[in-house]
């Protein structure tokens, strides 16, 4: 496992505690764990991670990145994030985007195994449900929204042609998912499926990665091997994070796509596949395009065909499909019973927009499985699971438009435990004031005007308020 703290008494207190039971290692910021990536021979089962961290250690955005880029490397890799008393709202966030949960600093000893075991027996389950082969013709993807039908379509009508696919989609959505599936129901499902993340191996490694390599070509070179290309043989060659090949493997990799021709690095004698390749990305590959670091030709290539996965957020009724599915999945699993939903819970759950889509979404059904098993669930309970923090970000009406803002305040009535609509109505006024009065470098009479009141009631506000 491995543990990022930049606070060395936490960390080797850590470490003390826990390398009877684990493997460690530790680093103290992200660019270390990407080092350290490097040269592990397998990514860790197991993080436990700090979010402040240098060069920023008193803000959590070194930590989410960090969160993302584990993820990126091993989906399947579950990370607990560290949290002191005042950051529970980070911690929370840090969960959207897909740490399966977060312990509060100072942890007992005893309960933190305890999480990391469940952790690694929970990881367990979903590594041996992913190797039972799915019933064939089944893409293995839940859901009966339309977006649902609509994706399961587009899989079925590509997954027989040789062209290239480039999955689209928002981290957690289900892109790999999407990938299997199309291997699955192809006339190629007995060939060989291989799939490397691209954001995983260093540079360097990725060309003998894919291509192979002669005996002698490189500095640990002692034999020649094969590379995924090779190895795919007539299957599928599934390529994570697309957007993360160096430039020049994009033009090596465009050849391939062209004419099936590549080479391995240190020979001259082409090679040929015949193997389908199948490309991920969560960034936008045409504002990379644009920032010169993605080939055209080569988004082209790869696009022939393009799934847009969608995000949990539009997929409606869906998330209590597929909420059904994985609290299932996860009581069969821990020899539980279901948790279930009372009433309130269901309607937060439906108006959630799960941030972290569906891996979020796997996460919550873990943790509720695990804090209430047999039992039922209210809305103070499972908001206590959400990001709510985030939840309305772009969502505020325009204040003519009363439809839209009653529905408004209905979803944060649901969604929020403790809400006080004093507190509330303060909140905007005070944001208001202070939008009014920054606009306007302190100008009070222009302040005023802009929020259609006059100065003496601005002036009143202020001094409420102790806006200066
Ligand atoms: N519609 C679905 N039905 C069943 N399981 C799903 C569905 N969508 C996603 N999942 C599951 O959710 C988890 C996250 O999905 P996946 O790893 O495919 O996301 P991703 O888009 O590839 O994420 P990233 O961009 O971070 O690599 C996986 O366990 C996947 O099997």
């Amino acid at each position: 496992m491995l543990i990022v703290d930049d606070d060395p008494l936490i960390s080797d207190t850590l470490t003390y505690v826990l390398s009877r039971d684990f493997e460690i290692s530790a680093a103290e910021s992200r660019a270390q764990v990407k080092s350290l990536l490097m040269q592990l021979d397998e990514p860790p089962q197991l993080a436990l991670v700090d979010l402040g961290l240098p060069p920023q250690p008193h803000k959590p955005d070194e930590g989410f990145a960090l969160i993302a880029d584990l993820l990126g490397v091993s989906p399947s890799i579950k990370i607990l994030v560290l949290s002191g008393q005042s950051d529970e709202a980070n911690a929370r966030h840090a969960r959207a985007l897909g740490a399966i949960d977060f312990v509060a600093k100072p942890c007992e000893p005893e309960r933190l195994k305890s999480l990391l075991f469940n952790a690694l027996m929970v990881q367990d389950a979903e590594r041996s449900a992913e190797k039972t082969p799915a019933p064939a013709k089944d893409s293995g993807i839940v859901g009966s929204s339309p977006a649902m039908d609509k994706l399961r379509e587009q899989i079925k009508q590509y997954a027989a042609a040789p062209f290239p696919v480039l999955i689209e989609g928002e981290s957690g959505s289900g892109k790999e998912r999407v990938a299997a599936s199309l291997h699955q129901l192809s006339p190629r499902s007995h060939k060989p499926y291989l799939a490397l993340n691209c954001a995983a191996i260093s540079p360097t490694l990725v060309e003998p990665t894919l291509f192979g390599y002669a005996k002698g070509a490189f500095t640990g070179a002692t034999s020649a091997r094969a590379g995924y290309f090779e190895e795919a043989e007539n299957g599928t060659l599934f390529l994570d994070e697309i957007g993360e090949l160096p430039l020049e493997l994009q033009a090596k990799l465009l050849r391939v796509l062209e004419n099936g021709e590549y080479q391995r690095v240190g020979e001259t004698q082409p090679r040929f596949s015949n193997a389908r390749v199948v490309t991920a990305t969560n960034r936008d590959l045409r504002a990379e395009i644009k920032a010169g670091r993605f080939r055209a030709d080569l988004y082209h290539r790869l696009s022939v065909f393009s799934i847009a996965v969608p995000p949990l957020r539009e997929m409606g009724e869906d998330k209590l499909v597929l909420l059904n599915h994985f609290r299932d999945f996860y009581a069969r699993e821990a020899k539980s019973l279901p948790f279930a939903l009372d009433a309130r819970a269901q309607q937060m759950w439906e108006d959630y927009h799960f941030p972290g889509n569906v891996r979020e979404l796997r996460n919550i059904a873990i943790r509720l499985t695990t804090k209430y098993p047999g039992m039922a669930v209210n809305a103070q309970q499972l908001e206590a699971e959400l990001d709510t923090d985030q939840a309305y970000p772009q969502e505020i009406p325009l204040a003519s438009d009363s439809k839209a803002l009653i529905e408004l305040a209905r979803k944060q009535l649901q969604t929020l435990a403790n809400f006080n609509l004093d507190v509330t109505l303060r909140q905007w006024e005070k944001a208001y004031v202070e939008a009014a009065l920054t606009m306007t470098h302190g100008n009070l009479s222009q302040a005023a005007k802009l929020l259609g009141i006059n100065r003496t009631t601005l002036y009143s506000r202020m001094q409420t308020y102790g806006t200066d």
